[in-house]
């Protein structure tokens, strides 16, 4: 039976109920997904406050101004940032403001310092009187109490990842601990008894193991250390230990290789005895043999193909939508752009083609171009290295040809 990406995926979806939520500061949040509506505590700006290095004054002062008939302002004082005086201005008098500083109540606009002229040839600052040569318009140069964010507002809600530009909106809307997921814990195991470790010897047969970095990799690039990193033989009975003991222990287990028809994929065939767990061919290229579910120790199990851009490639289809969804994510998918394809390529008749391109920036928009070879995909780990996306073709498509609009995903940290 072979299914399409769509309905494996929603199957695996289905079985990512969310796992326990917990509170956790604001400051130790950065990656985590919110579960939670956050609110802002106070306006934001806080208060009015002057955009400028400057002058605060009364427009009205300025209304005759010009570069021929300067208005003088006598200077009555002095706010900077995180002052709380609160000077009156008097008209003809002006103080000297610094950005971010709380504009004085009796002030309605301030005028950069660069368009006025010091009392004091040898500063920019004046001393005594600042010299203005324009009028100003009521406003210009104040950020208002509220304007961007009013207080009360939500500012982030359920199901949103905490970035950087969010936690720290979450910091300035005053939030001090937040309501999130728990990350996953997820084990990696990497099978095939021709794997060898970095400096072990490679005799003929046997191959440098990368899986395990591969995936390690993506889970660190979802902000999830895993738990356990192993390699094992391909030994049925010690992988249906190592999945016993690291279900036990974990929320998530990925495996590479052994989930072929092949006497030795013996991933396969350990996960034969798993009620919950499904074994099915996706209308995917590459990716195809997939083995997925929930192991009877209790976790999910993704026991991806152990070619190197399959495991990649299955890996972004399948396991990261799922790690997501743990966490409460609203959207579990990538955005896809659409990018020219600077070179043409045979398409993958009746299944979904997942391509490996790099994908570059220039005049006329993205373009792409395959990192590997189009007709010789699964094993290519090394072309696969210089890849930034993938480029996602219909299974109804066809060839692409020079010059059309793929959908791509960026993929790259
Ligand atoms: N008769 C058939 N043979 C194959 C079929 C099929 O339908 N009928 N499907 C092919 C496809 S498609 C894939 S994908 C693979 C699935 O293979 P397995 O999951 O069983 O993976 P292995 O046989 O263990 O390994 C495949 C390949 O990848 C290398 N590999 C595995 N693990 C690692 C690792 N950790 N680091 C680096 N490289 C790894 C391994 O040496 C093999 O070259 O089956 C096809 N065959
Ligand atoms: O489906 Mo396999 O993953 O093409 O190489």
């Amino acid at each position: 039976m072979r299914i399409s990406v769509e309905e494996h995926l929603s199957w695996i979806l289905e079985a990512s109920t969310p796992l326990p939520e917990r509170v956790v500061a604001v400051h130790e949040a950065h990656g985590m997904i919110l579960s939670e509506t956050v609110r802002s505590r106070h306006p934001l700006p806080l208060w009015d406050n002057s955009a400028m290095d400057g002058y605060a004054l009364r427009a009205a002062d300025l209304a005759t101004a010009s570069e021929r008939d300067p208005v003088e302002l006598r200077i009555v004082g002095e706010v900077a940032a995180g002052s709380d005086a609160d000077p009156t201005i008097a008209p003809g008098t002006a103080v000297r403001i610094m950005t971010g500083a709380p504009v004085p109540s009796t002030a309605d606009a301030v005028v950069p310092v660069e368009s006025t002229l010091s009392d004091r040839s040898d500063d920019v600052w004046a001393h005594r009187a600042v010299r203005v040569q324009a009028p100003a318009r009521v406003g210009t140069n104040i950020r208002r109490r509220g304007e961007d964010v009013a207080a009360g507002s939500a500012i982030a809600h359920a199901g949103q990842p905490l970035g950087a530009a969010r936690l720290a909106a979450l910091a300035a809307a005053g939030a001090q601990q937040v309501r999130v997921r728990r990350r996953p814990r997820v084990a990696v195991i990497a099978t095939g008894s021709e794997l060898r470790g970095p400096g072990e010897s490679l005799e003929r047969g046997r191959i440098p193991e990368s899986n395990s970095l591969l995936i390690a990799g993506l889970l660190r690039e979802l902000g999830i250390e895993p738990v356990a990193v192993r390699r094992s033989a391909d030994d049925a009975p010690g992988i249906s230990r190592q999945l016993r003991e690291l279900g036990a222990e974990s929320d998530v287990v990925v495996t590479t290789g052994g989930v072929g028809p092949g006497r030795h994929d013996v991933v396969r065939i350990a996960l034969e005895r798993e009620e919950r767990v499904r074994a099915v061919r996706v209308a995917v290229r590459p990716g195809q043999p997939q083995c997925a579910g929930r192991l009877s120790s209790g976790a999910l199990v993704f026991a991806l193909p152990g070619n190197p851009v399959s495991a990649a490639v299955s890996f972004e289809l399948f396991v990261r939508p799922a790690l997501l969804a743990l966490q409460g994510r609203d959207d579990v998918q990538r955005i896809r752009v659409p990018a020219r394809a600077a070179a043409g390529w045979r398409g993958a008749a009746g299944r979904l083609q997942v391509l490996p391109v790099v994908v570059a920036d220039g005049p006329d928009g993205p373009s792409c171009v395959p990192a590997v070879d189009p007709s010789g995909v699964s094993h290519a780990v090394g072309g696969h290295g210089a890849a930034n996306g993938y480029a996602l073709v219909g299974a109804d498509r066809g060839d692409v040809a020079p010059g059309d609009t793929v959908p791509v995903i960026l993929v790259a940290p």
